[in-house]
């Protein structure tokens, strides 16, 4: 066996959608901040394609790069690759990220809660995990500051008509669509339906409207579709179905806590939710990321909440990624037989 690289991975998943944990064999990438150094691993492609192209990754796959956090407060700090995007934020990645370090041991777990504060690229992330037996059971994660941006705006999607949707933040940007007015029940049957139907809204979304986060200029862009199921009112709390397409056409595994925490803010926006009160998402394999307001902020003069969003992750494996020197496909490759929905 011989290999010009060692890329030592801790594979995990959040409700079901795979984050997996580089822990070592990266040399942290160039930049003054987390941001900076994921615009450079975001434009480099070298590291993404490495572990997310076959045959070492598959659409299915986010990978997150731990680097030396830059805020004194931090613990760790982590690069997130997703498919297409290298984002400011991910529910199911953060949850990911903390359960390997803390069932790993890279930093210590103390029962029956430990607080740790997570460096993400688009900011810190307080962390409370609820630990058991060696084990991180379930992590609280205060996401990034999430607002609403339009309400009610019109998007024109070829042979769909025009589409009443909803755009927001929640750590990454949504177009945000009925689900039931769409005739979906959201049943796992309907997952290639919705990757498909998703990606073509989101990029109507894009190519019509458009998304500036007000604070950060170089997000400027729709990242995913959220097909939001009716919120029912139950004994525990507000609940409701979500099934997210990830380009370039994937359903989200799990409940998709950026995607909670943006449906909270225009939930918020409505007055249909309030500070305090609790929504469960539940994705089309039946995980669940339960979300709360836990105040209100502004985020460039917009009114915006600071929710938390919880859910639990497991660690599925551990993999040394190598390079022989020989192999014609050092980056991998990518086929649209899996790589996008048709
Ligand atoms: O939970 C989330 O927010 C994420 N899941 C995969 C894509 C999103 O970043």
């Amino acid at each position: 066996m011989r290999s010009v690289k060692a890329i030592h991975v801790i594979s995990a998943h959040a409700e079901g959608e795979v984050g997996d944990v580089i822990i070592g064999g990266v040399a942290a990438p160039p930049g003054e901040t987390i941001w900076e150094q994921s615009r450079w691993i975001a434009r480099d492609q070298s590291l993404r394609n490495f572990v997310l192209n076959e045959p070492r990754g598959g659409v299915f796959r986010h990978v997150n790069l731990l680097v030396p956090p830059k805020h004194p407060e931090a613990d760790a700090a982590f690069i997130i690759m997703e498919p297409e995007d290298t984002p400011p934020m991910s529910g199911s990645n953060s949850i990911c990220v903390a359960t390997v370090l803390l069932d790993s041991g890279i930093l210590p777990m103390k029962e029956p809660v430990t607080e740790i504060t997570l460096e993400a690229p688009g900011g810190l992330v307080r962390v409370r995990a609820e630990c058991r037996n060696g084990k991180a059971e379930r992590i609280f994660v205060e996401n990034l500051p999430s607002f609403a941006e339009r309400l009610d705006a019109k998007v024109e999607v070829d042979g769909l008509g025009t589409l009443t949707v909803d755009t927001a933040y929640g750590g990454d940007s949504f177009v945000i669509v009925d689900a039931a007015a769409m005739g979906f029940g959201l049943t796992p049957d309907e997952a290639h339906d919705i990757a498909r139907l998703g990606v073509r809204i989101t990029n109507a979304a894009n190519a019509q409207l458009g998304f500036h986060h007000p604070e950060n200029g170089d997000w400027r862009h729709f990242s995913f579709c959220l097909f939001a199921g009716p919120v029912q009112r139950t004994a525990d709390g507000l609940r409701a179905g979500a099934a997210v397409a990830i380009q370039p056409g994937k359903v989200d595994r799990s409940p998709t806590g950026t995607a909670l925490s943006a449906r909270m803010a225009v939930l918020k926006a409505r007055g249909e939710m309030e500070a305090g009160e609790q929504l469960t998402a539940v994705s089309m394999i039946g995980s669940t990321f339960t979300g709360r307001i836990l105040g209100a902020t502004k985020v460039g003069g917009r009114p915006a909440i600071l929710p938390e969003i919880s859910g639990r992750a497991w660690i599925t494996g551990i993999h040394q990624h190598l390079l022989d020197p020989s192999d014609p496909w050092p980056e991998g490759y990518r086929l649209t037989d899996t790589w996008g929905a048709r």
